[in-house]
């Protein structure tokens, strides 16, 4: 398998999309027709500026309405297609796409197609050029690739052969099977593309939300597996047609095309079925056991009040690094690292963020493996000088720059907190407040950065995502969505900043980006814990009064329990699987909270509550950043 990219799938002028591409590490690039156009140097050119940047040229495409033309149509594209192959030979490329016409006055006819086709064969061949014909799926008369290949078949030339691509197939639900039939020599390339599942018009889904295989909803590796069932092994090339893409990161885009083929062939790969697909060997998908710590950075002042609300919270400081300035607090399950370094990478991330929970320790079985796995798929690897004898945690760089640590139970990184840290305690009286694990990590990114998480986190560990949620703000929407595993050992959720007049986009705007905005802990007993920590001096975050009248009403709550959620301020929702109590922390600086949740079964995040959390917070969120306790 060998990788390409069209040239349209990503923004920027022509020569900036060309080092994109080549910096992610494909092997190829589409020439888009019009990218070429608008480009002032000449074909030659482009062909040399491609093949020093160490590119093939896949392809050049599209040419379009060619078949199955009356005349005098019929000639003048023949004759169209005489000057393509001379710029094709200026380019150094031997393979134009050709897509079904979807002119009005194109005649339909298998025959009449295959005819036209063979004519074109002749004329390639002439000039060591080859012709790959692809349905569109809003072709006028050709708009399914069984139709498409019946007519390459019948057309009988060897350099006339079939282009697949996955959005016109999946797109139309035709039925994938039919192409394990296909001669692998006919499929002259593979066309990847997946997309969101929205109910529209094919041809305005098809230029404006394609994405990479992996971001969206249909099965593109099932549509894989089929193309290698055939033994097909050559460029699978991304096509993506997506009006955020075009005005995004060209290198970001581009990395995350590279890693959605990476991805997506090593899922074909372990189909036993379509075994000929060649690449790389990588580890499969780490499966996530839980966090393991999350570890903040900060200065003294801010440190002392973040101690104070963890304490608040009932953590209590169970030991201290014996060569750096960081502290661990411990309760349940769960632990907690302050790290107050003048130097290094925690140092630098305070500098640019502020206080923030720079980093987050997951719990894998094999942290080494899971380590390779990412550097496969392109994640940056993350190296610090540690001092002798203390251990050295692989990390990858994940959101916002910051940091996330693999550490598994079966190697010293285990017991790093015995190796690397003398026990300590702290005198003070703190009540426990029963929280016993994270239940999820929250991390708040721009909205055009969200696919790319979403990529990240599901290629690399083993995980899913949710369907999107709209989050409403009273200044603006905020989209949620949930890489999870089935187990609810790893609960990520992304939320995606369109403004910064909202309570994610204010956060990411004073924070200097993207990162981790609120962890969610886990109780087994809401009310339990709501009494610990009033005892400790907690101030929960003040939900409006009117929200109780209402959601007692709507789930037909006993008055006595809204009495209880009331006293509290906790908020509560409901699933066909479970129950969900939430109880929030005020925000830390510029928007960072706490939040507890008792779930008994319920699987979402409370996305209801969203609207009335969300204004709570704001009122609380005060410009000086001082934490209320
Ligand atoms: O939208 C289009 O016109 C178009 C053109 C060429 C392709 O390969 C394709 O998949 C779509
Ligand atoms: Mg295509």
């Amino acid at each position: 398998m060998k990788t390409s990219i069209a040239t349209v799938s990503i923004s920027g002028e022509f020569p900036e999309k060309l080092a994109a591409i080549a910096a992610a590490g494909f092997d190829g690039v589409e020439i888009f027709e019009n990218d070429f156009l608008a480009f002032d140097g000449s074909p030659a050119d482009v062909g040399r500026m491609v093949r020093d940047h160490g590119l093939e040229i896949t392809l050049f495409q599209p040419f379009r309405d060619f078949e199955g033309m009356p005349e005098p149509l019929r000639s003048r594209t023949f004759d169209r297609a005489e000057r393509k192959f001379d710029i094709m030979q200026q380019l150094g490329t031997d393979l134009v796409l050709v897509c079904s016409n979807v002119s009005p006055a194109a005649l339909g006819g298998i025959d009449r197609a295959a005819a036209d086709f063979h004519e074109l064969g002749e004329r390639a061949a002439k000039r060591g050029l080859k012709v790959g014909y692809e349905a569109l799926a809003w072709g006028r008369h050709i708009n399914d690739h069984r139709d498409a290949w019946e007519i390459v078949r019948r057309a009988d030339h060897a350099n006339i052969g079939i282009i697949l691509d996955s959005f016109h197939t999946l797109s139309r639900k035709i039925d994938i099977n039919s192409i394990r039939s296909i001669p692998k020599e006919k499929i002259f390339i593979v066309q990847m593309a997946d997309a969101p599942l929205i109910d529209m018009d094919l041809l305005y889904w098809s230029r404006h939300f394609r994405n990479m295989p992996g971001e969206g909803d249909l099965p593109v590796v099932d549509f894989t597996a089929a193309v290698a069932a055939t033994g097909y092994d050559g460029y699978l090339s991304l096509e993506i047609f997506n009006d955020q893409f075009r005005g995004g990161s060209a290198k970001a885009i581009a990395a995350d095309g590279h890693r959605s083929l990476i991805y997506l062939g090593d899922q074909v790969r372990r189909n036993p079925d379509a075994s000929t697909l060649t690449m790389a060997e990588m580890p499969e998908r780490a499966a996530v056991k839980g966090i393991g710590f999350v570890e903040f950075s900060a200065d003294e002042a801010d440190a002392e009040n973040l101690e104070k609300i963890l304490k608040a919270l009932g953590f209590r400081r169970t030991a201290t690094h014996r060569s750096k300035k960081v502290s661990i607090f411990e309760q349940g399950g769960i632990r907690l690292l302050i790290n107050t370094e003048q130097q290094g990478f925690a140092n630098a991330s305070f500098a640019v963020h502020g206080t923030s929970a720079y980093a987050i320790a997951l719990m894998v079985d094999d942290a080494q493996q899971a380590f390779s796995r990412a550097i496969a798929l392109g994640a940056d690897p993350f190296i610090q000088q540690v001092a002798d004898g203390e251990v050295e945690i692989p990390a990858i760089r994940g959101v916002g720059g910051g940091l996330i640590y693999l550490i598994d139970a079966n190697s010293e990184l285990g017991r790093f907190a015995e190796i690397d840290f003398r026990p300590a305690t702290d005198d003070e009286k703190i009540v426990p407040t029963h929280l016993q694990h994270v239940d999820h990590v929250a991390q708040t990114v721009a909205y055009d950065e969200m696919l790319t998480w979403l990529l990240f986190y599901n290629s690399i560990f083993e995980a899913h995502k949710t369907p999107m949620v709209d989050i409403i703000d009273p200044a603006g929407v905020v989209r949620s969505q949930v890489v999870e595993n089935i187990s609810g050992t790893l609960r990520i959720t992304l939320n995606g900043a369109e403004n910064r007049r909202t309570l994610a986009g204010h956060f990411i705007a004073e924070k200097f980006g993207s990162g981790v905005q609120h962890i969610a802990f886990h109780t087994d007993d809401i009310f339990a814990t709501a009494a610990a920590l009033r005892a400790n001096g907690f101030q929960p975050l003040t939900i409006s009064p009117n929200y109780y009248g209402d959601v007692e009403a709507r789930f037909g709550l006993d008055p006595d329990l809204t009495e209880r959620l009331k006293a509290d301020n906790i908020l509560y929702d409901r699933d066909d699987h479970g129950e969900y109590f939430q109880l929030y922390s005020s925000t830390f600086g510029e928007g960072f909270f706490f939040e507890i949740v008792q779930r008994s079964g319920y699987r979402g995040y409370g996305a209801a509550n969203a609207i009335f959390r969300i204004a709570a917070l704001k009122k609380a969120l005060r410009p000086e950043g001082v934490p209320k306790l």
